[in-house]
């Protein structure tokens, strides 16, 4: 077991009721030092107002959470001091550049030391590699480059931790990848970052831990390996039938039996492969190609969520 104190966030039994309704159910987030943890759900799920539990922007109707060691009821100064946050984006002035956003910004933050604001300011525009954009307006800029300085605002400060929600929604694909890289260098230098979204895509190629929530539960998490390796290993045929090959799979008794395109994906339990190669060949279903792998992400959360995930924007 680890202790709070070594983890950069840690939740215990943390609960949020709305009404009737809870929207968290007690869940115990893991996240270690260092990591890029992608905050996986479909809409709805809860990872939006756990964030803001996370942040002390809505109080828990139960359980607790610490921030780099810091009981966030308790300690909220030193929980949040080195904590970064997007949550909701900050509203930014359309007819002012970047940096005279960044400026406002910084006044608004009481802790900020006015005298260093100009080079902090630089320096936060320069990481988000915005610095040559700086006296560009704001409606000037592509959303890529909004979001971009939306993360730059968060870091006009020294941060150990950055909580992101949802940081690529609404972006097209190339301010998605912007953001994407953003973050992973960012985690290279050492900040710890959370990042929530729906999108499977923009999280799985630099998470190294996840946590995935449906309907108010954490239902899976740990490194992105271990997490993988909850859910069973998955069949897949090609052919040119697929659902003369849906058919023979479900007699059979695998389960989760999908069609995709012309690719059939289902979990084969205790039938093993030879006898489902035997029984689409003796059904006259024409196999292009059949593997046993480990189940991609997609697969991952069709299992585990019992939603499909929007694989893309
Ligand atoms: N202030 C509130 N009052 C009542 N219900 C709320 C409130 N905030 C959230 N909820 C409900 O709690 C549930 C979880 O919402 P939440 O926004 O945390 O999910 P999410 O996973 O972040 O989804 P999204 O990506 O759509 O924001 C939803 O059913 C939502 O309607």
């Amino acid at each position: 077991m680890t202790a709070a104190g070594d983890l950069a966030v840690a939740t215990t039994g943390l609960t949020k009721r709305f009404g009737a309704q809870t929207a968290v159910d007690g869940i115990d987030l893991v996240v270690p030092h260092g990591a890029v943890y992608g905050f996986l759900g479909p809409n709805g799920s809860g990872k939006t107002t756990t964030i803001r539990m996370l942040l002390g922007l809505v109080s828990p109707s139960a359980g607790s959470r610490t921030l780099l060691g810091y009981d966030v009821a308790r300690d909220p100064v030193p929980a949040l001091t080195r904590v970064g946050c997007l949550v909701e984006g900050p509203a930014f002035h359309p007819y002012l550049s970047g940096r005279a956003n960044l400026v406002r910004l910084d006044a608004a933050d009481l802790t900020s030391d006015r005298r260093t604001t100009r080079a902090r300011v630089d320096a936060a525009m320069d990481r988000v590699g915005l610095l040559a954009a700086a006296t560009k307006r704001y409606r000037n800029y592509s959303l890529g480059m909004r979001q971009r300085l939306a993360i730059a605002g968060a870091l006009l400060q020294p941060r150990d931790l950055l909580v992101l929600d949802e940081p690529t929604n609404g972006l097209d694909p190339q301010g998605t990848r912007e953001v994407r890289h953003l973050v992973g260098s960012l985690a290279q230098e050492g900040t710890t970052v959370l990042v929530s979204s729906h999108l499977l895509s923009e999280v799985e190629q630099i998470s190294t831990h996840l946590g995935v929530m449906s309907v108010g539960r954490l239902v899976a998490q740990g490194t992105a390996a271990q997490v993988r390796g909850t859910v069973a290993p998955v069949v897949r045929v090609t052919t040119a039938t697929p659902d003369a090959a849906r058919d023979v799979l479900v007699r059979l008794g695998l389960s989760g039996v999908e069609v995709r395109g012309d690719e059939v994906v289902a979990q084969p339990g205790d039938v093993v492969p030879e006898r489902v190669v035997e029984a689409l060949v003796h059904a006259g279903v024409g196999v292009r190609a059949f593997a046993v792998t480990a189940p991609s992400l997609e697969d991952l959360f069709v299992q585990l969520t019992g939603e499909g995930f929007d694989v893309s924007g």
